[in-house]
C-alpha cells in the first residue's frame, strides 16, 4: 500500500491537467507505417515506469516458531500426512501474518529451481469433477453439464457436509470465511465506485450467483445448499482456484483446482514462486524462480488482470498494477458520436472509420463489442486510433490523422477525468481517513487505478512515437 500511494501522490503533483493545451504541445512526429490496420498490437504507446519488488519479511513468526494459528497448523500437519513436506516441521515454508493478511514464508534460503511444494491431484487438491471414491451424493448428481465453477463448488461443499470423512477437513476448516466482494457492496458503495463497467459487470456476477443459489440449492444436501454456503463456496473458488491441463481419460483438458497449501499464497506482481502441474508425478507443484531469503514472504501472481478482474475474483486491487485499463467509451458507435460533438466531424467518412476499426480487431482478434480502453502506461486501443485517423479529413497526410486521433483520444481521457465527482488527490486524502471500511478503501484504490490509466494517457506523448516508429 505505502508504494502506490507514494507514487500516486508524487504523480497527483506532478502533472497539471491542461486539456486546452493539448493539441498545441505535441511535437510533430514522421511516420513510417502505411496508414490504416497496421498499429502495433491491441493497445499502443510506450511502457513508462517499472515497480521495484521491495521484500517483506514481516512475519509474525521465526522460521522455528510455530505455523500460524490452530487451523494452519491442522492443515500443515494435513498436508505434511499426506505427503506435501512444504509446510512440515522439515519442510521449506510456514504459514504467518504477512503484509496481505495470513501468507506464506520461506523458512530457510530456497534456491532458484528447488520446488518448495508438491500436492498429489489424487489425495490432496479438490477438481472439478468427482475422483476416485464417489459417494453415493456425488453418484447421484449429473454434473456433466454444469460449468467448472458449478462442479467445484459442489465439490467443496460436499466435502464440507461429508462429516463422515476428516480427508479433507483440515483443508475447509483452514478456508477464510469472510471475504470482501464486490456483489455485497451496499448501494452506496456501489455509488462511490465511479466508473460504470465495473457496476455492470458486478450486476451480471449477481445473476450468476442467483443462479448458482437454485441449481446447488436444488442439487445438495439441506446442510450446505443455502445461498449463504453457496456464496461461500463460489467466494472460494474464484479466490483460489488454479486452471491447469490435467489428462480425464484421454487428451489433456483444463480442470480446475483448489491445491490445499498452495493457495495459502499471496499475489504478487513480481512473484518468486511459479506454479505448474507435473504429469510425471501427477502432482501441483510450487517452484522457485529466483533466490528466497530465509522468513521472506513468498508470493506467486495470479494472472494478468485488470482491477476489475482482481476486484470481482479475488477482492482486492493490486498495488501498482501495470495491466490495469479503463473505458473510455462502450462501443464504437458512442466514439464516433462523441468525436463528431467534439470536433464537428458529422461529415467525416463514418462507414471507412468503421471499417478501420474493425479491420484491426479482426487482425488483433478482439471481440467485436469489447468496449474502448486505455492502458495503465498511457496506451490506447489501437481500434479507437484507425477510426479517429479515418475521420480526419481526407487530404490530410498519414501523419496527421494519427496525430489528431491520438489527440482526440487523450482529450477523451482529460474530459472523463474532469467529469469525475472526486480526483485523485483528493481519494488519495480519502484513503488516508482511518474510518473507512474495508470495502470503501478499496472502492477508492480501485478508482484511482483508473483514473491513474487515464492520467497516463492523457500526458502520453510517447503514443505518438510509438504509433510512427
Ligand atoms: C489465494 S488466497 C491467498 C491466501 C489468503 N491470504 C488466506 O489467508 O487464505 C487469495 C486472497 O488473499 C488475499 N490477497 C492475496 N494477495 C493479496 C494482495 N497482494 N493484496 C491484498 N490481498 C491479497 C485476498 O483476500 C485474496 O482473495
Amino acid at each position: 500500500m505505502q508504494l502506490i500511494l507514494s507514487r500516486v501522490a508524487h504523480r497527483a503533483h506532478d502533472i497539471p491537467l491542461e486539456s486546452a493545451s493539448l493539441r498545441a504541445s505535441v511535437p510533430k512526429v514522421k511516420a513510417q507505417r502505411t496508414f490504416q490496420t497496421n498499429i502495433p498490437g491491441h493497445f499502443v504507446g510506450l511502457p513508462r515506469h517499472r515497480k521495484t519488488r521491495v521484500i517483506a519479511s514481516n512475519a509474525n513468526q521465526n522460521s522455528q516458531g510455530s505455523l500460524g494459528d490452530d487451523k494452519d497448523k491442522a492443515l500443515c500437519s494435513w498436508l505434511s500426512q499426506c505427503d506435501a513436506h512444504g509446510f512440515s516441521k522439515g519442510g521449506k515454508l510456514y504459514v504467518g501474518e504477512g503484509k496481505h493478511g495470513r501468507g506464506v514464508f520461506a523458512r530457510q534460503i530456497i534456491r532458484p529451481g528447488e520446488t518448495v511444494l508438491s500436492i498429489s491431484l489424487e489425495n490432496v487438491a479438490l477438481m472439478d469433477r468427482f475422483q476416485s471414491s464417489h459417494t453415493a451424493v456425488e453418484s447421484a448428481l449429473d454434473v456433466s453439464s454444469w460449468t467448472w465453477y458449478l462442479r467445484l463448488a459442489a465439490v467443496l461443499l460436499l466435502q464440507v457436509a461429508d462429516e463422515s470423512s476428516a480427508s479433507r477437513a483440515a483443508y475447509v476448516n483452514s478456508l477464510p470465511n469472510d471475504f470482501c466482494n464486490p456483489l455485497r457492496f451496499k448501494a452506496s458503495e456501489m455509488r462511490e465506485i465511479q466508473f460504470k463497467p465495473l457496476r455492470k459487470e458486478i450486476e451480471g456476477i449477481r445473476e450468476l450467483y442467483e443462479d448458482a443459489h437454485v441449481l446447488l440449492g436444488a442439487a445438495l444436501p439441506e446442510s450446505v445448499g443455502s445461498p449463504a454456503s453457496v456464496n461461500w463456496a463460489l467466494d472460494t473458488i474464484f479466490s483460489r482456484s488454479f486452471k491447469i491441463q490435467v489428462p480425464d481419460g484421454g487428451a489433456p483438458s483444463d480442470t480446475r483446482i483448489l491445491a490445499p497449501g498452495v493457495d495459502l499464497c499471496n499475489h504478487s506482481m513480481e512473484p518468486q514462486l511459479d506454479y505448474n502441474y507435473n504429469p510425471s508425478t501427477g502432482c501441483f507443484e510450487l517452484t522457485a524462480s529466483e533466490l528466497i531469503e530465509a522468513d521472506e514472504e513468498v508470493y506467486i501472481t495470479y494472472g494478468v488482470y485488470n482491477n476489475d478482474q482482481y476486484l470481482l475474483s479475488y477482492g482486492f486491487v493490486p498495488e501498482d498494477n501495470p495491466h490495469d485499463t479503463c473505458v473510455i467509451f462502450d462501443d464504437l458507435e458512442e466514439a464516433l458520436d462523441w468525436h463528431s460533438w467534439r470536433y464537428d466531424s458529422s461529415e467525416g467518412d463514418w462507414p471507412f472509420a468503421r471499417e478501420c476499426a474493425q479491420t484491426n480487431m479482426k487482425e488483433q482478434s478482439i471481440h467485436a463489442d469489447r468496449e474502448y480502453s486505455v492502458g495503465r502506461d498511457g496506451t490506447v486501443d489501437s481500434r479507437l486510433l484507425a477510426a479517429f485517423a479515418a475521420l480526419e479529413p481526407a487530404e490530410d497526410s498519414e501523419d496527421e490523422r494519427m496525430e489528431q486521433a491520438a489527440l482526440a483520444c487523450m482529450e477523451r481521457c482529460v474530459e472523463l477525468l474532469e467529469s469525475l465527482p472526486t480526483t485523485l488527490q483528493e481519494d488519495l486524502e480519502l484513503l488516508g481517513s482511518a474510518s473507512l471500511s474495508k470495502a470503501v478503501r478499496v472502492i477508492i484504490q480501485f478508482r484511482m487505478g483508473k483514473k491513474l490509466c487515464l492520467k497516463e494517457c492523457a500526458v502520453a506523448e510517447e503514443i505518438f512515437e510509438l504509433i510512427v516508429e
